[in-house]
């Protein structure tokens, strides 16, 4: 990949994707202002909806997902994912995690063979518990210098509102994460560099799942000391499938580990830990699931992510209250005195 006029394509316009590309074009903005005579980075926004591509094309605004936050006027966006892919050296993704694969069927035959393919999801699949960048390796047959992940604390609206924000540009090839790194970098996103794509994918996809146990806490009307240690016992937990998984347990600590973590689990923008409130305060999981209108990745992560463990031996005992939580009928009530009642142990994560 070369940095000289590069074509970034994205696809999925929902929340992260519009505020993705977003970040991206004020990035090529900022890299022009400093460097008129420079390379020029273009992006375009692939979006399944005719009425969101007009309107982020006529009125840089999507107004169903960020109705008042202007976009960068830069910004196109087209229903035709084989234009978007057109020439697209960087294709960045951001659509469901449990869609993706059957995406990529439909969209390979327009990428380059010389992409490089950038997730943005936080999720594990349903039935393989493959990570997005696994799925990405077995459809596209792409090596692994060409595949990155970008993943930490970014709610998306604050970030549409431009308000300052960190993030990891992870890939096994550090060449790549740190070209990438030098696209995404905006006067108010900030991405670190890391090789560790197993411990980044690991922790977005389990924040969320942790996201919900501390959402139905929040629900019960616990307080803090219930929601502070579901975050370090899900810190615990997500390190220990992490590292189980071949990856460094320092990553966990980092941005993409405990920052998101803590992004998801305290923020009431976050559609998993909202899920999980409504759920422990008391609306049926049928309910919450009609209301819920965009992607709550743990929902169906959890189950993924629990065979993950099963799998390789690792014990997930909050995971494994969220699944039966959502997919079992345990009420949540139910959940906590099962929870309190495990045997007791030491604290070190790898317990
Ligand atoms: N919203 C956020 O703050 C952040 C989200 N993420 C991750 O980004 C990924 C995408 O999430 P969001 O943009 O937030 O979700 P969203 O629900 O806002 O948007 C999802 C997008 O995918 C499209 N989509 C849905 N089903 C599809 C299908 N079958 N085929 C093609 N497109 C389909 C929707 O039309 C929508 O444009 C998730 O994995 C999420 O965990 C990561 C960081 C921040
Ligand atoms: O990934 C996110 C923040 O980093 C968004 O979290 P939710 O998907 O729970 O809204």
């Amino acid at each position: 990949m070369d940095t000289d006029n590069v074509r970034i394509a994205v696809l999925g316009a929902g929340s992260w994707g519009t505020v993705f590309a977003n970040i991206v074009a004020d990035a090529a903005d900022l890299a022009r202002e400093r460097d008129p005579d420079g390379p020029a980075a273009e992006v375009v926004l692939w979006g399944r909806r005719s009425s969101v591509v007009d309107a982020i094309n006529e009125t840089s605004e999507n107004p169903d997902y960020f109705p008042g936050i202007g976009l960068n006027p830069r910004l196109h966006a087209t229903t035709d994912a084989a234009k978007a892919l057109e020439r697209a050296d960087v294709v960045v993704l951001a659509v469901p995690s449990q869609t993706l694969r059957a995406n990529l069927m439909d969209w390979r035959p327009h990428l380059r063979e010389d992409a490089v393919v950038v997730s943005l999801m936080k999720g594990v699949e349903l039935g393989t518990s493959m990570r997005v960048s696994q799925i990405i390796a077995e459809v596209l047959e792409y090596p692994k210098e060409r595949i990155a992940v970008v993943s930490g604390p970014n709610l998306a609206r604050e970030i549409a509102e431009r308000q300052p924000a960190t993030a990891v540009v992870a890939c096994p090839h550090e060449e790549t994460a740190v070209r990438l790194q030098g696209l995404f970098k905006s006067s108010y996103f900030r991405p670190y560099t890391s090789t560790d794509l197993v411990g980044v994918e690991i922790g977005g996809a389990m924040k969320n799942v942790i996201g919900l146990a501390v959402g139905v806490a929040e629900g019960m009307g616990f307080g803090d000391n219930t929601k502070a240690s579901l975050i370090t016992r899900g810190l615990a937990e997500t390190t220990r499938l992490a590292v189980a998984l071949g990856a460094d347990e320092h990553t966990l600590s980092g941005l993409a580990g405990m920052g998101d973590l803590v992004a998801t689990c305290s923020s009431p923008l976050s559609r998993n830990r909202t899920f999980g409130e409504k759920l422990g305060a008391g609306k049926t999981l049928e309910q919450v699931v009609a209301e819920t209108k965009q992607t709550a990745e743990g929902v169906k992560s959890s189950e993924s992510v629990l065979e993950l463990g099963w799998a390789n031996g690792v014990d997930l005992p909050i995971t494994e209250a969220v699944v039966k939580m959502m997919h079992h009928d345990l009420s949540p009530a139910e959940a906590l005195v099962a929870f309190m009642a495990r045997t007791a142990k030491p604290e070190r994560y790898g317990v």
